[in-house]
């Protein structure tokens, strides 16, 4: 087992009952990485990341976080570990600052050092001005930020982040994104789960994805920009740009049959029907260098694009893919 920092599981599993909720969970993440953790309602990921996090403890499998045991070198495995969960529960009567301070003393930070952090991290969550209010005041967006706060308190490694935009409004979204980021770019190990798989797209670099409690998939988010994947088109004129399309090998020529009664006179075989407006064409493109390839040969042909971009995000297409497998 790696000891190397990150997160390294191997053969997970952890029952409640007769509910396997975690079933054979491989998962590697990486320092200086930020890895998603994608699956549908109730496929673990809560349960994983509380394993993590060793706050339960598995039935089987090997975890090593930041090079411990979360089991069985627990404490030097928290030390190093910062656990957001979903639904950060506060103590009510403390206030912002208190709580803190209070989390920087259950690491055993000295005091100074706590208090100064307290205020750095209300700071860098936009808090300040609730610094000394109660923390039951707090909006839900609120209290999650300040969940992400309690998370940083003692500097982590690895991060464990469940849902952490839940409830987030648009620029605070934007403010986690970025603060992410630039943890990773600090060198520590990411681990995020969220069921926005656009957000995920902008955050990740890897991607892990679940199914009843099991890992299906792994993959790169950031290699992506050169794989085959469709493409969204739309031109002035609709007609002109299938045409243009067809005649350059982008599309199938039109079937010479009659349409069937409920296709549109035209349409290309290779769309899927009913998920394209009529004024877009979806093609499929070996990544960006391609797109940029048929941008500029439409463009000189005289063939005025408006739009060109991917359709739907890296993540959104890849869980589709596992969903359709699952069919
Ligand atoms: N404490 C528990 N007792 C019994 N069953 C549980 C418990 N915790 C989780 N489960 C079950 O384990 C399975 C996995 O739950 P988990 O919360 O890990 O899924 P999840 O992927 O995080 O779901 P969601 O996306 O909805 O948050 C579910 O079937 C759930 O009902």
């Amino acid at each position: 087992m790696s000891t190397v920092g990150g997160i390294d599981a191997r053969g997970v599993r952890r029952a409640f009952g007769p509910v396997r909720a975690v079933d054979g969970v491989d998962l590697v993440a990486r320092p200086g990485r930020v890895t998603a953790l994608v699956g549908p309602n109730g496929s673990g990921k809560t349960t994983l990341l509380l394993v993590l996090a060793g706050l339960l403890v598995p039935d089987a499998g090997e975890v090593s976080v930041a090079g411990f045991d979360p089991v069985t070198q627990g404490l030097e495995a928290r030390r190093r570990t910062g656990w957001m969960p979903d639904v950060f529960g506060t103590w009510d009567s403390l206030t912002c600052r208190e709580v803190l301070t209070t989390v920087a003393a259950a690491y055993r930070l000295p005091r100074d050092v706590g208090t100064s952090r307290a205020a750095e991290l209300l700071d860098l969550v936009h808090l300040g001005e609730y610094a000394d209010a109660p923390a039951h005041v707090l909006s839900r967006g609120q209290k999650q930020r300040l969940g992400l706060a309690r998370a940083l308190v003692h500097d982590p490694d690895v991060l464990l982040l469940d849902e952490p935009a839940s409830g987030l409004d648009p620029r605070s979204r934007v403010d986690l994104r970025e603060l992410v980021r630039r943890l990773a770019a600090r060198g520590k190990t990411v681990l995020i789960s969220s069921h926005v798989l656009t957000e995920l797209d902008e955050m990740a670099d890897d991607a892990v994805f679940l199914s009843r409690g099991r890992t299906v998939a792994t993959r790169s988010v950031t290699g992506a920009a050169a794989e085959r994947r469709p493409w969204r088109i739309t031109a002035l004129d609709t007609v002109a740009l299938r045409a243009w399309l067809t005649e350059n090998g982008y599309l199938p020529p039109a079937p010479a049959a009659e349409p069937g009664p409920m296709a549109e006179p035209g349409s290309p075989a290779a769309e899927p029907t009913g998920s394209v407006p009529p004024d877009e064409v979806l093609v499929d493109l070996d990544g960006e260098a391609s797109a940029a390839a048929l941008l500029r040969a439409a463009v000189a042909d005289g063939v005025a694009v408006s739009s060109l971009a991917p359709a739907g995000g890296v993540l959104e297409q890849a869980y589709l893919a596992l969903e359709e497998e699952r069919r």
